[in-house]
């Protein structure tokens, strides 16, 4: 029983007062979630940043489904994800070339490198004062809370200048693997009791290398693993001016308020369960899954279980959402989640995690037909169906899926950022339409 009871009252009254019929959207024309009728996105800027290809238009205007492609600056994501081109430092090159427009040199490279490098420490007192000494339940809401005291540590930090927004983006970008790191190191050992284990980043080494000696007690890694994580990092680096996150940073940031502000709002973002925070409700939902059925389960066990996640009758899953499916613009594939598949396969076979693996494959193929036959729509599987799964082959703690993302999208996120600034530059104000009656006012002594 609500304690608060006339709190639970006056909601239950409030609904005579302040429903808005389903109906009414269409009615005036509202785009519910800046949709169109097709679901595709209301155009809101102009981008050369990245671009999403999920659908085509048919000679009439329709749209047809087709397999997702992304291209970074026009170039398809699948040609600079190519093992034969592999030379290291994936991540920063991408970012390289989504901040300033063209694939940097092998000496602009490593003079961007140095930059980031340069970054790499914390500020005196930053470890101790914010993170040893207040650990946080959760990484997200701590990186966002690590993110705005950046801010006092910036002896200019207002200043919304392009070049100083540049500078300023790729300090953060420099900073976050440490801060997600320890900020995880801390919660463990306040919370779990665990041991303490810190790590300094080392200049010689990439974003990817770095998280993963920070993050393990010996420091050590293979080079396939650094690479796994490097391809990962590229992979979720950016997604276009109208993914929810980097929309957020765009509406924040257009107030021209500080940097610091308008990255822990796409944090903020980011974190909900329905954009980056499924990479953790995969991971749940999968164990939850293999608990329930073994990885030996029929397929007729594995729809069964989806429809019990649809019906919002399986355990631990109450929201009637299958996790790592849908998109909103994809349709029939995530070319992100296609490399993923391929290289987790190549993994899974050294860490002896095939069956798993296996499972995994077949609960995606199920589910997108299972989803097609409810939903009357193509749903694919997106980035997050297998980054939980890559990640826990490379021994990344659960609690640190979405704070990865956030490390990597930081400089798609920061892009945006700039290319708004520099050729948009309006605030960004939308209207809603009043549907309310209009009241007279009544004394409180009368009511
Ligand atoms: C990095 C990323 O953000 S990738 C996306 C990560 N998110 C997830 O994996 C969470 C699961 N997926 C979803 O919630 C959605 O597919 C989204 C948020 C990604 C995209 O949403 P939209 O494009 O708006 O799809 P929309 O909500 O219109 O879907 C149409 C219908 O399918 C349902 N649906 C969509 N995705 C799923 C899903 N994964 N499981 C079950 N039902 C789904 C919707 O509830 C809706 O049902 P309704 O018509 O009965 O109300
Ligand atoms: O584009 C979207 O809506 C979500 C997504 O996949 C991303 O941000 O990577």
């Amino acid at each position: 029983m609500d304690k608060n009871i006339y709190l639970a009252q006056f909601y239950g009254k409030s609904q005579n007062y302040t429903q808005i019929p389903r109906e009414w959207f269409t009615k005036y024309g509202v785009k519910r979630g800046l949709r169109n009728e097709d679901h595709t996105g209301v155009l809101v800027g102009l981008t050369r940043i990245a671009d999403v290809v999920g659908y085509q238009r048919d000679e009439k205007g329709q749209k047809v489904d087709c397999d997702g492609v992304l291209y970074y600056r026009g170039i398809d994501i699948r040609e600079l994800a190519k093992v034969e081109n592999y030379r290291g430092y994936l991540y920063e090159e991408a970012s390289f070339l989504l901040l300033f427009g063209y694939l940097p040199t092998e000496d602009e490279l490593n003079a961007f490198c140095k930059v980031l490098q340069n970054g790499y420490d914390l500020p005196d007192d930053f470890l101790e004062m914010n993170l040893l000494r207040l650990p946080g339940k959760n990484l997200m809401n701590k990186l966002q809370h690590a993110l705005l005291t950046l801010y006092n540590y910036d002896p200019d930090p207002d200043n919304t200048d392009v070049y100083q927004t540049l500078r300023k983006g790729l300090n953060i970008m420099s900073k976050l693997p440490s801060i997600a790191v320890y900020a995880y190191m801390s919660k463990v050992h306040y919370y779990n009791r665990k041991s303490l284990v810190i790590h300094y980043p080392r200049k010689d080494y990439s974003t990817a290398e770095n998280i993963l000696s920070m993050l393990r007690p010996d420091s050590k890694f293979t080079p396939k693993e650094a690479q796994l994580l490097d391809l990962l990092l590229f992979l979720h680096a950016d997604h276009g001016g109208g993914t929810n996150s980097t929309f957020t940073n765009i509406v924040v940031s257009s107030t021209d308020t500080d940097l610091y502000s308008s990255m822990a709002s796409s944090v903020g973002a980011l974190k909900g369960p329905r954009h980056g925070g499924a990479n953790i409700r995969v991971s749940l939902m999968m164990e939850q899954v293999i608990d329930a059925i073994g990885i030996k389960a029929t397929d007729e066990q594995i729809v069964d279980v989806i429809h019990q996640i649809l019906n919002k009758k399986f355990k631990g899953c109450h929201d009637g959402l299958v996790y790592g499916f849908g998109h909103a613009v994809y349709t029939l594939s995530d070319p992100r989640a296609e490399i993923m598949r391929h290289y987790c396969g190549i993994l899974a076979k050294e860490k002896g995690m095939t069956d798993i693996f296996r499972f995994y494959n077949r609960f995606e193929k199920l589910a997108m037909k299972t989803l097609k036959e409810e939903k009357g729509v193509n749903m694919c599987s997106n980035v997050d169906y297998y980054s939980g799964f890559a990640y826990n082959m490379l021994g990344i703690p659960r609690d640190l899926y979405t704070p990865l993302f956030v490390i990597s999208r930081m400089v798609g996120w920061l892009a945006h950022n700039i290319e708004h600034k520099l050729y948009d530059n309006r605030i960004v104000r939308p209207a809603a339409k009043y549907v309310g009656d209009l009241m007279d006012y009544i004394p409180r002594k009368d009511r």
